[in-house]
C-alpha cells in the first residue's frame, strides 16, 4: 500500500535490511515512492519470518535487489554502493546495521568493543564515505541517515560499548553535515528509543530494562519498527531539505522525561 509521495523517484540504499527496524526502514522507503530500494545485510532470510525484503519491495512495485554486504568492511560498503548505479545512483542512504553484546557495560572485554565497534561506528562511516562519493560524482544532493539511538545521547550502563558507538554516530552526523553540506548533501542522525525488535527483545540488560523503559515512555508503549522507517523516511525526502545534523529523537517522547 502506498502511504505517500514523499521518496518519489529516490534510489535508496539500506543496510542490515533483512530484518527488524532496517526491514521496516526498507518496505517503508518504497511505500512512501522510492524507485528503487537496494537491500543490504549479511544474510538474506529475515529473522522474523516471511519473505526476503527485497521481495516484499518489488510487490509494491519498487525496483529492488539484495547485496550481502557486511558493513564492518570497507570494501563491503563502496560494492554495495556501486550497485546504485544501474538504478541511476543513490538518493538516499541509510545506514542502519547495528548490532548490540551480551558482554557490554563497564568490563565489557577488549574483543567484543572493537567488533562492535566496527560494526556501529565503523559501518556508518564506510557508507556514509561511499554515498557521498557517489553523490558527488554525480551531482546529486542526497540525503545520509546514520542510525544512533538514544543511548547514544543518554548513555547507559548496561551498554557502555554500545551507548559509545551510537555517540560516535550521532556526532559523526554531525561532522559529516558540515563537510558535505558545500556539495549539497545533508546528513543526519536518527535516535529510537525502544522499538520492538529481535535486537531489543534477545539483548541481555536492555531487554530486562525495555519495560521499565516503556513505562516511563510518555505514550506507554515500545515503538514499532515502521515507525522509525516513516521518520527517517522524512529524513531522505526533500520535505526535511533544510535539515542537517540533527539526531532526531524517535523514542515516544521517553528521553524528554528520564
Ligand atoms: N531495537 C531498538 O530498540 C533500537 C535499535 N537501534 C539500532 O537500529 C539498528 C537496527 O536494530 P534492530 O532492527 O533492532 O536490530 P536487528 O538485530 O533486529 O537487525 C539488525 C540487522 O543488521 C544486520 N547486521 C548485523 N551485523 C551486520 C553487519 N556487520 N553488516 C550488515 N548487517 C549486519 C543483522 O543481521 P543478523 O540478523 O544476521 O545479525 C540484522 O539483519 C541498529 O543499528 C540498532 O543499534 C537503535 C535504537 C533502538
Ligand atoms: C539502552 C539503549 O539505548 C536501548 O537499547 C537498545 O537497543 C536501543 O538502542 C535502546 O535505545
Amino acid at each position: 500500500m502506498i502511504k505517500s509521495n514523499m521518496l518519489d523517484g529516490k534510489v535508496v540504499i539500506v543496510t542490515g535490511a533483512s530484518s527488524g527496524i532496517g526491514r521496516a526502514i526498507a518496505i517503508r522507503a518504497a511505500e512512501h515512492g522510492a524507485k528503487a530500494v537496494i537491500v543490504s545485510d549479511v544474510v538474506e532470510t529475515p529473522r522474523e519470518g516471511g519473505e526476503p525484503t527485497a521481495s516484499e519491495i518489488r510487490k509494491l512495485g519498487a525496483q529492488s535487489v539484495f547485496v550481502k554486504a557486511d558493513v564492518s568492511r570497507k570494501a563491503d560498503n563502496d560494492e554495495l554502493v556501486a550497485t546504485a548505479e544501474q538504478f541511476g545512483g543513490v538518493d538516499v542512504m541509510f545506514a542502519n546495521a547495528g548490532i548490540t553484546l551480551k558482554t557490554d557495560g563497564p568490563e565489557v572485554p577488549e574483543e567484543d568493543y572493537r567488533r562492535l565497534m566496527s560494526v556501529n561506528l565503523d559501518g556508518p562511516l564506510f557508507g556514509a564515505q561511499a554515498a557521498a562519493r557517489q553523490m558527488k560524482a554525480l551531482g546529486k544532493q542526497g540525503s545520509i541517515v546514520l542510525m544512533a539511538s538514544m543511548g547514544g545521547i543518554s548513555g547507559a550502563g548496561i551498554t557502555v560499548a554500545y551507548s559509545t558507538s551510537k555517540g560516535g554516530v550521532v556526532v559523526m552526523a554531525k561532522s559529516l553535515a558540515d563537510a558535505l553540506g558545500p556539495a549539497g548533501i545533508r546528513v543526519n542522525a536518527v535516535a529510537p528509543g525502544t522499538i520492538d525488535t529481535e535486537l531489543l527483545r534477545t539483548s541481555p540488560g536492555i531487554a530486562q530494562a525495555s519495560e521499565g523503559f516503556r513505562q516511563r515512555t510518555p505514550l506507554l508503549r515500545l515503538g514499532k519498527p515502521s515507525e522509525v522507517g516513516d521518520a527517517v523516511a522524512f529524513l531522505g525526502s526533500d520535505l526535511s531539505s533544510y535539515v542537517s545534523g540533527t539526531a532526531l529523537l524517535v523514542d515516544g517522547g521517553l528521553l524528554s522525561v528520564i
